[in-house]
């Protein structure tokens, strides 16, 4: 068995394999086992697991930490919990010729265990057990036929040795499919060049080498410069990076350097307008997309986008770079995390039909479900392996398909928040408290105005997709109208966050929803500034609604500066403070409301205050210069504010001081 097992490692290196060895077993087992294994097998033998194993360590929330590094055989231990990101994140840095060993507890007992990792997405304290998801893994265990299985208590299993070719690694130079896609673009004269692929097809690298040969100027941007190592060690010194806002301005402003080319990485992660206005500037553009892995996808987007462009020249790589095609670790890990979402090359046809489908149908009907989850997953960027395992186990998802005939058009995503204890409410109005999930309800008692808005029950809209050759059908407002009929008996609003875009806001708006809140910071991800809305569905839930909505209108003119963009609500004119201006700057002094949640507020009491406050007013002049920290800037900005309301007056200011100190309490 020595020999069988050293001699198929060799041959898994000669063809360019990776495999992956599962050990069911006990924890003294799967330990000897894996001693046994490590003794025998050279390599580095990284250890991921949240117990400090092994020489070499790491725990499952920082492998990401070692994307770009290079190991010879891994382990996995998922006896305390299945951190599938990291799973997925170790494999990708695994050699040709490694062994992933995954150990799992006995099977018997693994679906009623809890999983740690459950803690991360499932919105409860304690770790939850994650059925669903385990039966999922061991089908996929059984059905793959190039996975080792070892069970406590049985041989070691069979060994087959590869049946492919001889495999060597691409050098340095284009291979041959980046050769392919590099000569034609070194042909092109003028449109937009799309490559997109899965993960580790060397796009970035052929973008680079494109930079590197060609003989006149090319920019690079991308939605953040950190991401762009590889591409920048294939361009050499014709490596230079511009952000995209700095791009779009410079474009604006007419001051933008003459290029040949503009190469735009992980282009499915930028805004759509912003990158249709990079695109106006160059005779030639590169966008380089991912469309499968961990961090996410941007074939939909890419689709859609791609599809309004006239001069459009689409590329794909598929041949992998760092291991042989076809690497059964690839393979397992793929079907492991439903990484094949939808490429939407056939158009689902026929009338829809709406229905909901429950986490059992992870049981019962995976193919049904998996595809409702693969469109979710083609349509949004950055739908992650946490979004797979928070919908086939966390408590309160709901899932509800469009079906034409057999295919899903549309998908939606709901998950149940609020109904959180008046007092503890109240404490997240505050800023004292922060309890896990709850994302829509926490922040409309957060960052809104009313301190019990989260003890009313909503149902957010986590995603909605729809298939593009279906888009503007009215499926999505379908599946929005089925929702709200859904929710309508338990429920006091149907909610939705989302990265803003007129055009995106003009679907919602068009399922009656209503503006609350628009937040002062653009998403890393999408550049996007985040918006809420809410569809109520209760007399509690219209009260909430359209008090924050006013709020906002009248907020609307102080918000403003701090926003890049219009804001699609009409302004009050109320410059006077009122009860709720007044509750809130007590929230805001002597509790832990955030600044940016008092906007309105505060620049209403600088009018109405004639004290200097000068760290208030430089605040939102925008002078406030970083001379100290953000720590000491807040605690001085809180103190202006209780001077200023205690100047205005002071019995007010002090029985508002003495409700909101209780509230740290809770
Ligand atoms: C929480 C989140 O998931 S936010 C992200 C939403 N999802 C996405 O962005 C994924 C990609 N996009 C999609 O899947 C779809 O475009 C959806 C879900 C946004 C909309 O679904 P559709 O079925 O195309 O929309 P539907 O036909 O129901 O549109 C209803 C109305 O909304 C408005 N609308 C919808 N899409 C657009 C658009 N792109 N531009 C302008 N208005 C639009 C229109 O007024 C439309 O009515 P009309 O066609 O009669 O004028
Ligand atoms: N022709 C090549 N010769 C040598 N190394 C290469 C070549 N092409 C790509 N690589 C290397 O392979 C790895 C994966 O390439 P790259 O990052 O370009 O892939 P990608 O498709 O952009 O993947 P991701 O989606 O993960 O960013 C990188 O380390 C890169 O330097």
């Amino acid at each position: 068995m020595n020999d069988a097992l050293i001699n198929m490692t060799r041959a898994l290196a000669h063809t360019g394999q990776r495999r992956l060895l599962v050990l069911e077993g006990d924890d003294a087992w799967g330990d000897a086992q894996l001693a046994w294994l490590t003794a025998r097998l050279p390599g580095d033998w990284l250890w991921v697991s949240e117990r400090p194993q092994g020489e070499l360590h790491c725990t499952p929330g920082a492998v990401r930490t070692l994307l770009g590094r290079e190991f010879t055989h891994a382990v996995f231990d998922a006896r305390d919990g299945f951190a599938a990101d990291a799973l997925a994140a170790l494999s990708g840095t695994l050699r040709a010729g490694s062994w992933l060993v995954l150990l799992t507890p006995p099977w018997r007992g693994w679906p009623a265990r809890p999983d740690g990792d459950s803690r991360r997405w499932s919105d409860r304290e304690q770790a939850i057990p994650t059925p669903h998801f385990v039966h999922h893994v061991m089908t996929c265990i059984q059905q793959d036929n190039d996975v080792l299985h070892w069970r406590q208590g049985a041989p070691f299993p069979a060994l087959h040795p590869p049946d492919a070719p001889a495999w060597s690694m691409a050098n340095g130079q284009p291979d041959r499919q980046q050769e392919a896609v590099l000569n034609a673009l070194m042909r092109l004269e003028h449109g937009v060049a799309v490559v997109t692929a899965p993960r580790g097809r060397g796009k970035s690298a052929l973008a680079g080498m494109l930079a590197r040969q060609w003989p006149g100027e090319v920019w690079v941007t991308a939605p953040a410069k950190v991401a762009t190592d590889v591409l920048a060690q294939h361009a050499g010194e014709r490596f230079q990076f511009t952000a995209p806002d700095a791009l779009a301005a410079a474009l604006t402003r007419g001051t933008q350097p003459t290029g040949d080319w503009l190469i735009v990485d992980e282009a499915a992660a930028i805004p759509g307008p912003l990158l249709r206005k990079l695109l106006c500037g160059f005779p030639r553009v590169l966008m380089v997309t991912t469309v499968q892995g961990y961090e996410g996808t941007g074939r939909g987007f890419m689709l859609k986008f791609c599809a309004s462009l006239p001069d459009i020249h689409t590329y794909r790589l598929d041949c992998p770079i760092r291991w042989a095609p076809g690497d059964p670790l690839e393979r397992i890990i793929a079907a492991l995390l439903l990484f094949d979402d939808d490429d939407f090359s056939v158009r689902p046809v026929g009338d829809c039909q709406i229905a909901a489908l429950t986490q059992e149908a992870w049981r019962t009907h995976p193919a049904q479900i998996g595809a409702l989850y693969r469109l979710l997953s083609g349509a949004h960027y950055r739908t992650s392996p946490l979004d797979l395992r928070r919908m086939m186990d966390a408590p309160g998802q709901h899932v509800a398909q469009a079906l034409a005939g057999a295919r899903p058009a549309g998908a939606l995503w709901l998950v149940e928040e609020g109904g959180l204890p008046p007092a503890l409410s109240q404490a997240v109005w505050a800023g004292f408290r922060r309890p896990r999930g709850n994302l829509v309800a926490q922040s409309l008692a957060a960052h809104g105005g009313s301190p019990e808005a989260a003890t009313l029950r909503g149902l957010r809209i986590s995603r909605i997709a729809v298939h593009p050759a279906r888009q503007r059908e009215r499926i999505g407002a379908r599946l929005v109208a089925w929702a709200q009929r859904e929710a309508a008996r338990h429920h006091d609003y149907l909610s939705v966050s989302f990265g803003y875009t007129p055009e995106l806001w003009r679907f919602w708006e068009r399922c009656r929803f209503t503006l609350v809140r628009i937040g002062s910071h653009r998403e890393a991800s999408s550049g996007c500034y985040t918006a809420m809305a809410l569809l109520p569905l209760s007399a509690a839930g219209e009260r909430l609604t359209e008090q924050e909505h006013q709020r906002l209108r009248r907020d609307a003119v102080w918000l403003q500066p701090w926003i890049a963009i219009p804001l699609p609500v009409t302004p009050l004119d109320q410059a006077t403070l009122n009860e709720a201006d007044w509750r809130e700057l007590a929230g805001f002094a002597f509790a832990h409301r955030p600044v940016e949640a008092c906007t309105g507020s505060l620049n209403r009491l600088l009018q109405a205050c004639t004290l200097p406050l000068p760290t208030l007013r430089a605040w939102f002049d925008g002078q406030q210069h970083a001379t100290e920290g953000r720590k000491a800037l807040l605690k001085r900005l809180r103190q202006e504010t209780a001077t200023a309301l205690c100047t205005l007056d002071a019995a007010r200011s002090d029985a508002l001081q003495k409700q909101v100190a209780e509230l740290q309490f809770i």
